[in-house]
């Protein structure tokens, strides 16, 4: 064992040769010279900026408009990343070229050292053979029939916010009352995620119970770490250089209390997951009725993973090991909440900013109940109209992940959809890219890019998505995204496997919401600041330095229009 003083000075001689050893090794540089903007500190690059909170997501916005598709950004240490936008080199980096463009070290060693060896953090075959196993159980077919499961979760959602809103308005006056929609969008989300994904009940939705250590690490982990990523390249080297059990020595020593409180979290994690993961393997040794007796009644995907798991223990090629199955539960648990709480609370602002597409989202759902005579099916959920013209419209223009990153693994040159020019006025139409070159993928700038989408491209515009048929542009830009040409779920081999799981998800909640409540914005908080988290968050003006997101909207109880939204 080491002590603490030795181990803060061991921690301190660590950082000094990560550094050194980021400056000697990892200060890949471009290959041409891009154009970009100018580092704004010497050791971190544009970091500081890119990675802001408060004014992170500007600071993207300006970029892209002033640099255009592809260009350079400075990181730790000297590092040269390329920021790109360009559809076609942005096909080769996601879908043609994965053999040569990888998850980044940096993410990988951060996302293995939070959940463990689970789909986010692993790669090559490992990556094949568990996405091969899980990717069915997040099908149609087996959403289907976890719909009924979403309901659940969407009328607990209505009952907890009618309950609080009864409590808060004046007696004799109409149900009225102001509050945080981040707070309910974010427990309605890992709710969501915990009896469809986990068949775990965090009791998010009930007010009564005491929040258990359990659902507070699950929402607390994104934006506590986020801030560290700036300082990657320091972990990545400690991981790759030091034994495990030094690396959780030191970060347990490190004298940064945020540092401090990513390890509690990660430990509480782990705690949590391994009795949930003993007590499911535990009923499904009891046979099918003791699984059917557990939250979520055997349907959850983890069960159901675990189930064909065990059933194919003999063949080591079909089976994942204990280690892999569990690392994905804490897998799912975050990369599923933060998403989905950011997108829910994204809808739901964007309905209170603009009354009429509320009023006429609220009208199609009241017309939809009279003609199906009851609780809307799979099929209903996900093709009303407007309601799903809202869905894509606001997950294009508010991303929830505003950027992911890629990294060559050997050197190589992708073609651009349209020439370039270099800081030294040359025009280049393919882009070499470095070995060991870090690429962001510019998912946001994408997204509203105004050649693909038109001038009104930072616009909130449901009614895009109603026409028949995608506009010219729209087609002709082949943007290599797994939704509606856009990169929000990302594409390729590593596109994100829960994308209809949150929307069923996301749009039952909305439905019991729009059809029972009235949102608009707070009286004297109608200002709300969105920020760069590793999902994008809510906060008040002069507030956003807070970790904790706040989202205060004004929500009025309905008078019921009909027996179905009363259920
Ligand atoms: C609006 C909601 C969501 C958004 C915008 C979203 C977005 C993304 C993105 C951009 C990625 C790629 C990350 C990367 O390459 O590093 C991803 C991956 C992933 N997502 Fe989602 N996600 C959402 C909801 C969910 C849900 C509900 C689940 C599961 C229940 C989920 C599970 C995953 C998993 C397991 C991966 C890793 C896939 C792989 O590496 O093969 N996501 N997601």
């Amino acid at each position: 064992m080491i002590d603490k003083a030795n181990a803060v000075l061991l921690a301190a001689l660590v950082t000094v040769c990560a550094l050194y050893s980021a400056w000697r090794r990892h200060a890949v540089k471009c290959v041409v010279p891009l154009r970009g903007p100018a580092p704004s500190s010497f050791l971190l690059g544009n970091s500081p900026d890119l990675y802001s909170g408060p004014h992170g997501l500007a600071y993207h916005h300006t970029l892209a408009a002033t640099y255009g598709r592809a260009f350079k950004v400075h990181m730790l240490a000297g590092e040269e990343q390329i920021y790109l936008s360009d559809t076609r080199a942005l096909h080769h980096v996601l879908v043609r070229d994965t053999h040569v463009f990888d998850e980044t070290p940096a993410m990988m060693s951060e996302f293995y050292y939070c959940f463990g060896p689970g789909l986010i953090s692993v790669h090559g075959d490992t990556h094949k053979k568990q996405r091969k196993m899980i990717q069915p159980l997040f099908g149609a077919a087996h959403m289907r029939v976890l719909t009924p499961t979403f309901w659940d979760i969407a009328y607990q959602a209505r009952d907890v916010i009618r309950a609080k809103v009864a409590c808060a308005s004046d007696a004799g006056k109409a149900p009225s009352a102001v509050l945080d929609l981040w707070k309910w969008s974010s427990r309605a989300a890992l709710e969501g995620v915990g009896v469809g994904a986990l068949g775990y009940s965090f009791d998010a939705l009930d007010d009564e119970t005491e929040d258990n250590a359990y659902m507070v690490a699950a929402r607390e982990l994104p934006y506590t770490v986020y801030p560290l990523r700036k300082f990657m390249p320091i972990c990545v080297w400690c991981m790759r250089n030091l034994p495990v059990w030094l690396q959780r020595a030191l970060a347990r020593v490190t004298p940064v209390p945020r540092v401090q409180k990513v390890c509690r979290i990660v430990e509480t994690l782990q705690r949590n997951s391994e009795a949930l993961y003993a007590a499911k393997k535990a009923a499904l040794r009891e046979g099918d009725a003791e699984v059917a007796a557990q939250v979520g009644a055997g349907n959850d995907v983890m069960s159901v993973l675990m189930k064909a798991n065990m059933a194919a223990a003999a063949n080591e090629k079909e089976c994942l090991p204990d280690d892999e199955v569990m690392g994905q539960m804490n897998t799912l648990i975050s990369a599923a909440h933060d998403t989905t709480s950011s997108a829910l609370a994204h809808m739901i602002y964007c309905l209170a900013q603009d009354l009429p597409r509320q009023r006429r989202l609220r009208e199609e759902l009241a017309q939809a109940r009279s003609d199906t005579f009851g609780e809307f099916d799979y099929h209903t959920v996900t093709t009303l109209p407007f309601l799903d013209a809202c869905y894509r419209e606001t997950l294009r223009l508010y991303a929830p992940a505003s950027f992911q990153h890629r990294t060559a693994t050997e050197a190589i040159t992708v073609p651009l959809s349209a020439p370039i020019e270099l800081s030294n006025g040359e025009l280049i139409s393919a882009l070499p890219i470095a070995k060991g070159q870090t690429v962001v993928v510019a998912i946001e700038a994408v997204n509203r890019d105004p050649a693909i989408w038109g001038p009104d491209a930072d616009t909130w515009l449901p009614e895009r998505w109603l026409t028949k048929g995608s506009p010219a542009s729209v087609q002709a830009a082949g943007v290599p995204g797994a939704f509606s040409h856009t990169l929000t779920f990302l594409g390729g081999n590593r596109s994100c496997i829960g994308m209809k799981f949150s929307e069923i998800e996301l749009k039952t909640i909305l439905i019991a919401l729009v059809e029972n409540f009235e949102f608009a914005p707070a009286p004297g908080q109608e200002e709300v600041k969105w920020r760069l988290s590793l999902v994008q968050t809510p906060a008040q003006p002069g507030r956003e330095h807070l970790d904790e997101p706040e989202l205060p909207l004004l929500v009025t109880t309905m008078k019921p229009r009909s027996v179905d939204a009363l259920e």
